[in-house]
Formats: structure tokens, C-alpha cells, sequence
């Protein structure tokens, strides 16, 4: 276990607004009150008794060692950790530039330049998280924050779902984002670093297009596309679009995690490599 915080969080941070939320956790703006520095500060509820809703806390110590573990500019860093009876609070870096996702929303797609200067900075938060072997396993353009307004800086965020990849322990499903999860999460076969590459390929293709690669009307329908590789490059949005963007794509959407490209191979891909 972790020494963390027991003194009240509002000694040291003003808290301001809510920011976000997600399964068991706010997210609020916060000022150290001695600097004037503004951090964002997740607050994970613990999971009471028998209860179901809040976080186990093996999970909430998970996120947190991961996130220690890590010390790269594209991943957010976490500075310090409070706890109170009722929650763990996280004090994050703060990222003011927005989603990844609402950036593409409000010019629909991205140019292949810009896409893939972003892709690349991904990656290179991705290899940290690969090099010591944790998957993210829920990437999506949500959890891609621009560093600020009018930087192309993007920082990977939210690790609830991380997990450190082994080869003894065997890892299944922990469903992500319907759209996003590779072939292996929907049979619920053993996942890897491979199963966020998969991702990576579909943010690339709404990045470029718009579009999502396996959305059906229905999840059942999304997970069938997934699982019989469903997809294609329509004219309508992929016209105008590479054949090395298009490759870079189908390397990562490979049903077999074994044989899709690694975060090596899309570094080192001629759509990544630097022109
Ligand atoms: C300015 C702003 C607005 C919304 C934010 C954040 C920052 C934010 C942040 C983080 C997380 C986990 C969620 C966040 N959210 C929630 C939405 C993220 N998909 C974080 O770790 N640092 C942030 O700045």
C-alpha cells in the first residue's frame, strides 16, 4: 500500500470546477494555494462494504502505480495522492488544449500532415507505455489531450483501464469503448500491447476521414465489424488520401494481435517517419 495524504485536500488546493467525469470519478480544476498553480484533481470513489459502486481500491492503486511508472512529455503526470474515508483523489497535470476529439469535431478531419504529426506524437507516449510493458487499453480520442489552445502537444490521459502486460498472468476483457476495442477484447481472448495498437489504427482513420472504421447501429453490430474485419476506405472520405496512410492503417487493423505492426513499426512507418 501507499502512504497517501490524509490531510485534507482543501489545506494545500482551492478547488474550482468540474472538468469531467467518469465511471467513479470527478474531475475538478485545482490551485496550490502557494503557487497559484492550477493541477486537475480525480476524484475516484471508493468502493463501501459490498457495495458496487466506487472503485476497488486494488484497482485505484493500480492506476496510481502505474502512472508513477511513468515519466514521458505525451503522458500526464501525477504529482501527489490524497486520501479521505469516502475517496483516493489524484492531483494530475493539467492540460487546458481540449480533446484530441473535439479538435477533429471542429474541422471534421485532419489534414495527413496534421494527422499524422499527431499519430507520431501518440506513438511516442505509447512506446513509453510499451517499453515498460503496460497497455493503455483505452485509447480513444477522448483520452488525447492537447497540452494547451495553440500547441500540437498532446499528453495520453486516464489510466483507470492501464494494465501492466506479462507473459505469465493472463489478462481478458475489460470492455473499453465499443468503436474502439480490437478483435481479441470483443471474443474476450487474452489481450497485449497489440490490443492498443488496434486502437491506434482507429483513431487514424477518424482522424483522416471523419469517419469510424466499425461503428454499426448497434453494439452488436460494431462487434460483429470488428470481429470480421468490416471495413473499408470509402471514396466518399478517402479520395484524396494516401496509399502510405491507407497502409499505415491496414498494418494495425490485423485480426491476429501477433502479426499487427508494433509501436516500432509505426514509428518507424514512411507515414510517421519525419519528411
Ligand atoms: C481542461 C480540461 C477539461 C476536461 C478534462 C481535463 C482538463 C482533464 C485532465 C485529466 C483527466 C483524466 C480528465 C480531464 N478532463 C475530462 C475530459 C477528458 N476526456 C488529467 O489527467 N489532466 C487533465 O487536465
Amino acid at each position: 500500500g501507499y502512504a497517501f495524504k490524509k490531510e485534507s485536500l482543501e489545506l494545500t488546493y482551492e478547488v474550482g470546477d468540474d472538468i469531467g467525469s467518469g465511471n467513479f470519478a470527478v474531475v475538478r480544476r485545482v490551485t496550490y494555494r502557494d503557487s497559484g498553480q492550477e493541477y486537475a484533481a480525480k476524484f475516484i470513489r471508493k468502493r463501501r462494504g459490498g457495495g458496487r459502486k466506487g472503485a476497488r481500491m486494488e484497482d485505484i492503486h493500480k492506476e496510481i502505480s502505474i502512472l508513477r511508472s511513468l515519466d514521458h512529455r505525451n503522458v500526464i503526470s501525477l504529482y501527489e495522492v490524497f486520501e479521505t474515508s469516502q475517496e483516493v483523489i489524484l492531483i494530475l497535470e493539467l492540460v487546458t488544449g481540449g480533446e484530441l476529439f473535439d479538435h477533429i469535431s471542429r474541422k471534421d478531419h485532419l489534414g495527413e500532415e496534421e494527422a499524422s504529426a499527431f499519430i507520431g506524437q501518440i506513438l511516442h507516449g505509447l512506446k513509453h507505455l510499451h517499453d515498460n510493458n503496460i497497455a493503455h487499453l483505452d485509447l480513444k480520442p477522448e483520452n488525447i489531450m492537447l497540452l494547451d489552445r495553440n500547441s500540437q502537444s498532446i499528453k495520453l490521459i486516464d489510466f483507470g483501464l492501464a494494465q501492466r502486460i506479462s507473459e505469465k498472468e493472463d489478462i481478458r476483457a475489460l470492455m473499453g469503448t465499443a468503436e474502439f476495442i480490437a478483435p481479441e477484447v470483443v471474443s474476450y481472448e487474452r489481450l497485449s500491447l497489440a490490443t492498443d495498437m488496434w486502437s491506434i489504427g482507429v483513431i487514424t482513420y477518424i482522424l483522416l476521414s471523419g469517419a469510424s472504421p466499425f461503428l454499426g447501429d448497434s453494439q452488436q453490430e460494431t462487434y460483429h465489424n470488428i470481429t470480421a474485419l468490416n471495413y473499408e476506405f470509402d471514396q466518399e472520405y478517402f479520395e484524396n488520401t494516401s496509399d502510405l496512410a491507407k497502409d499505415f492503417i491496414r498494418r494495425l487493423f490485423v485480426k491476429n494481435p501477433r502479426k499487427r505492426a508494433t509501436v516500432d513499426d509505426c514509428i518507424n512507418h514512411a507515414w510517421i517517419r519525419p519528411k
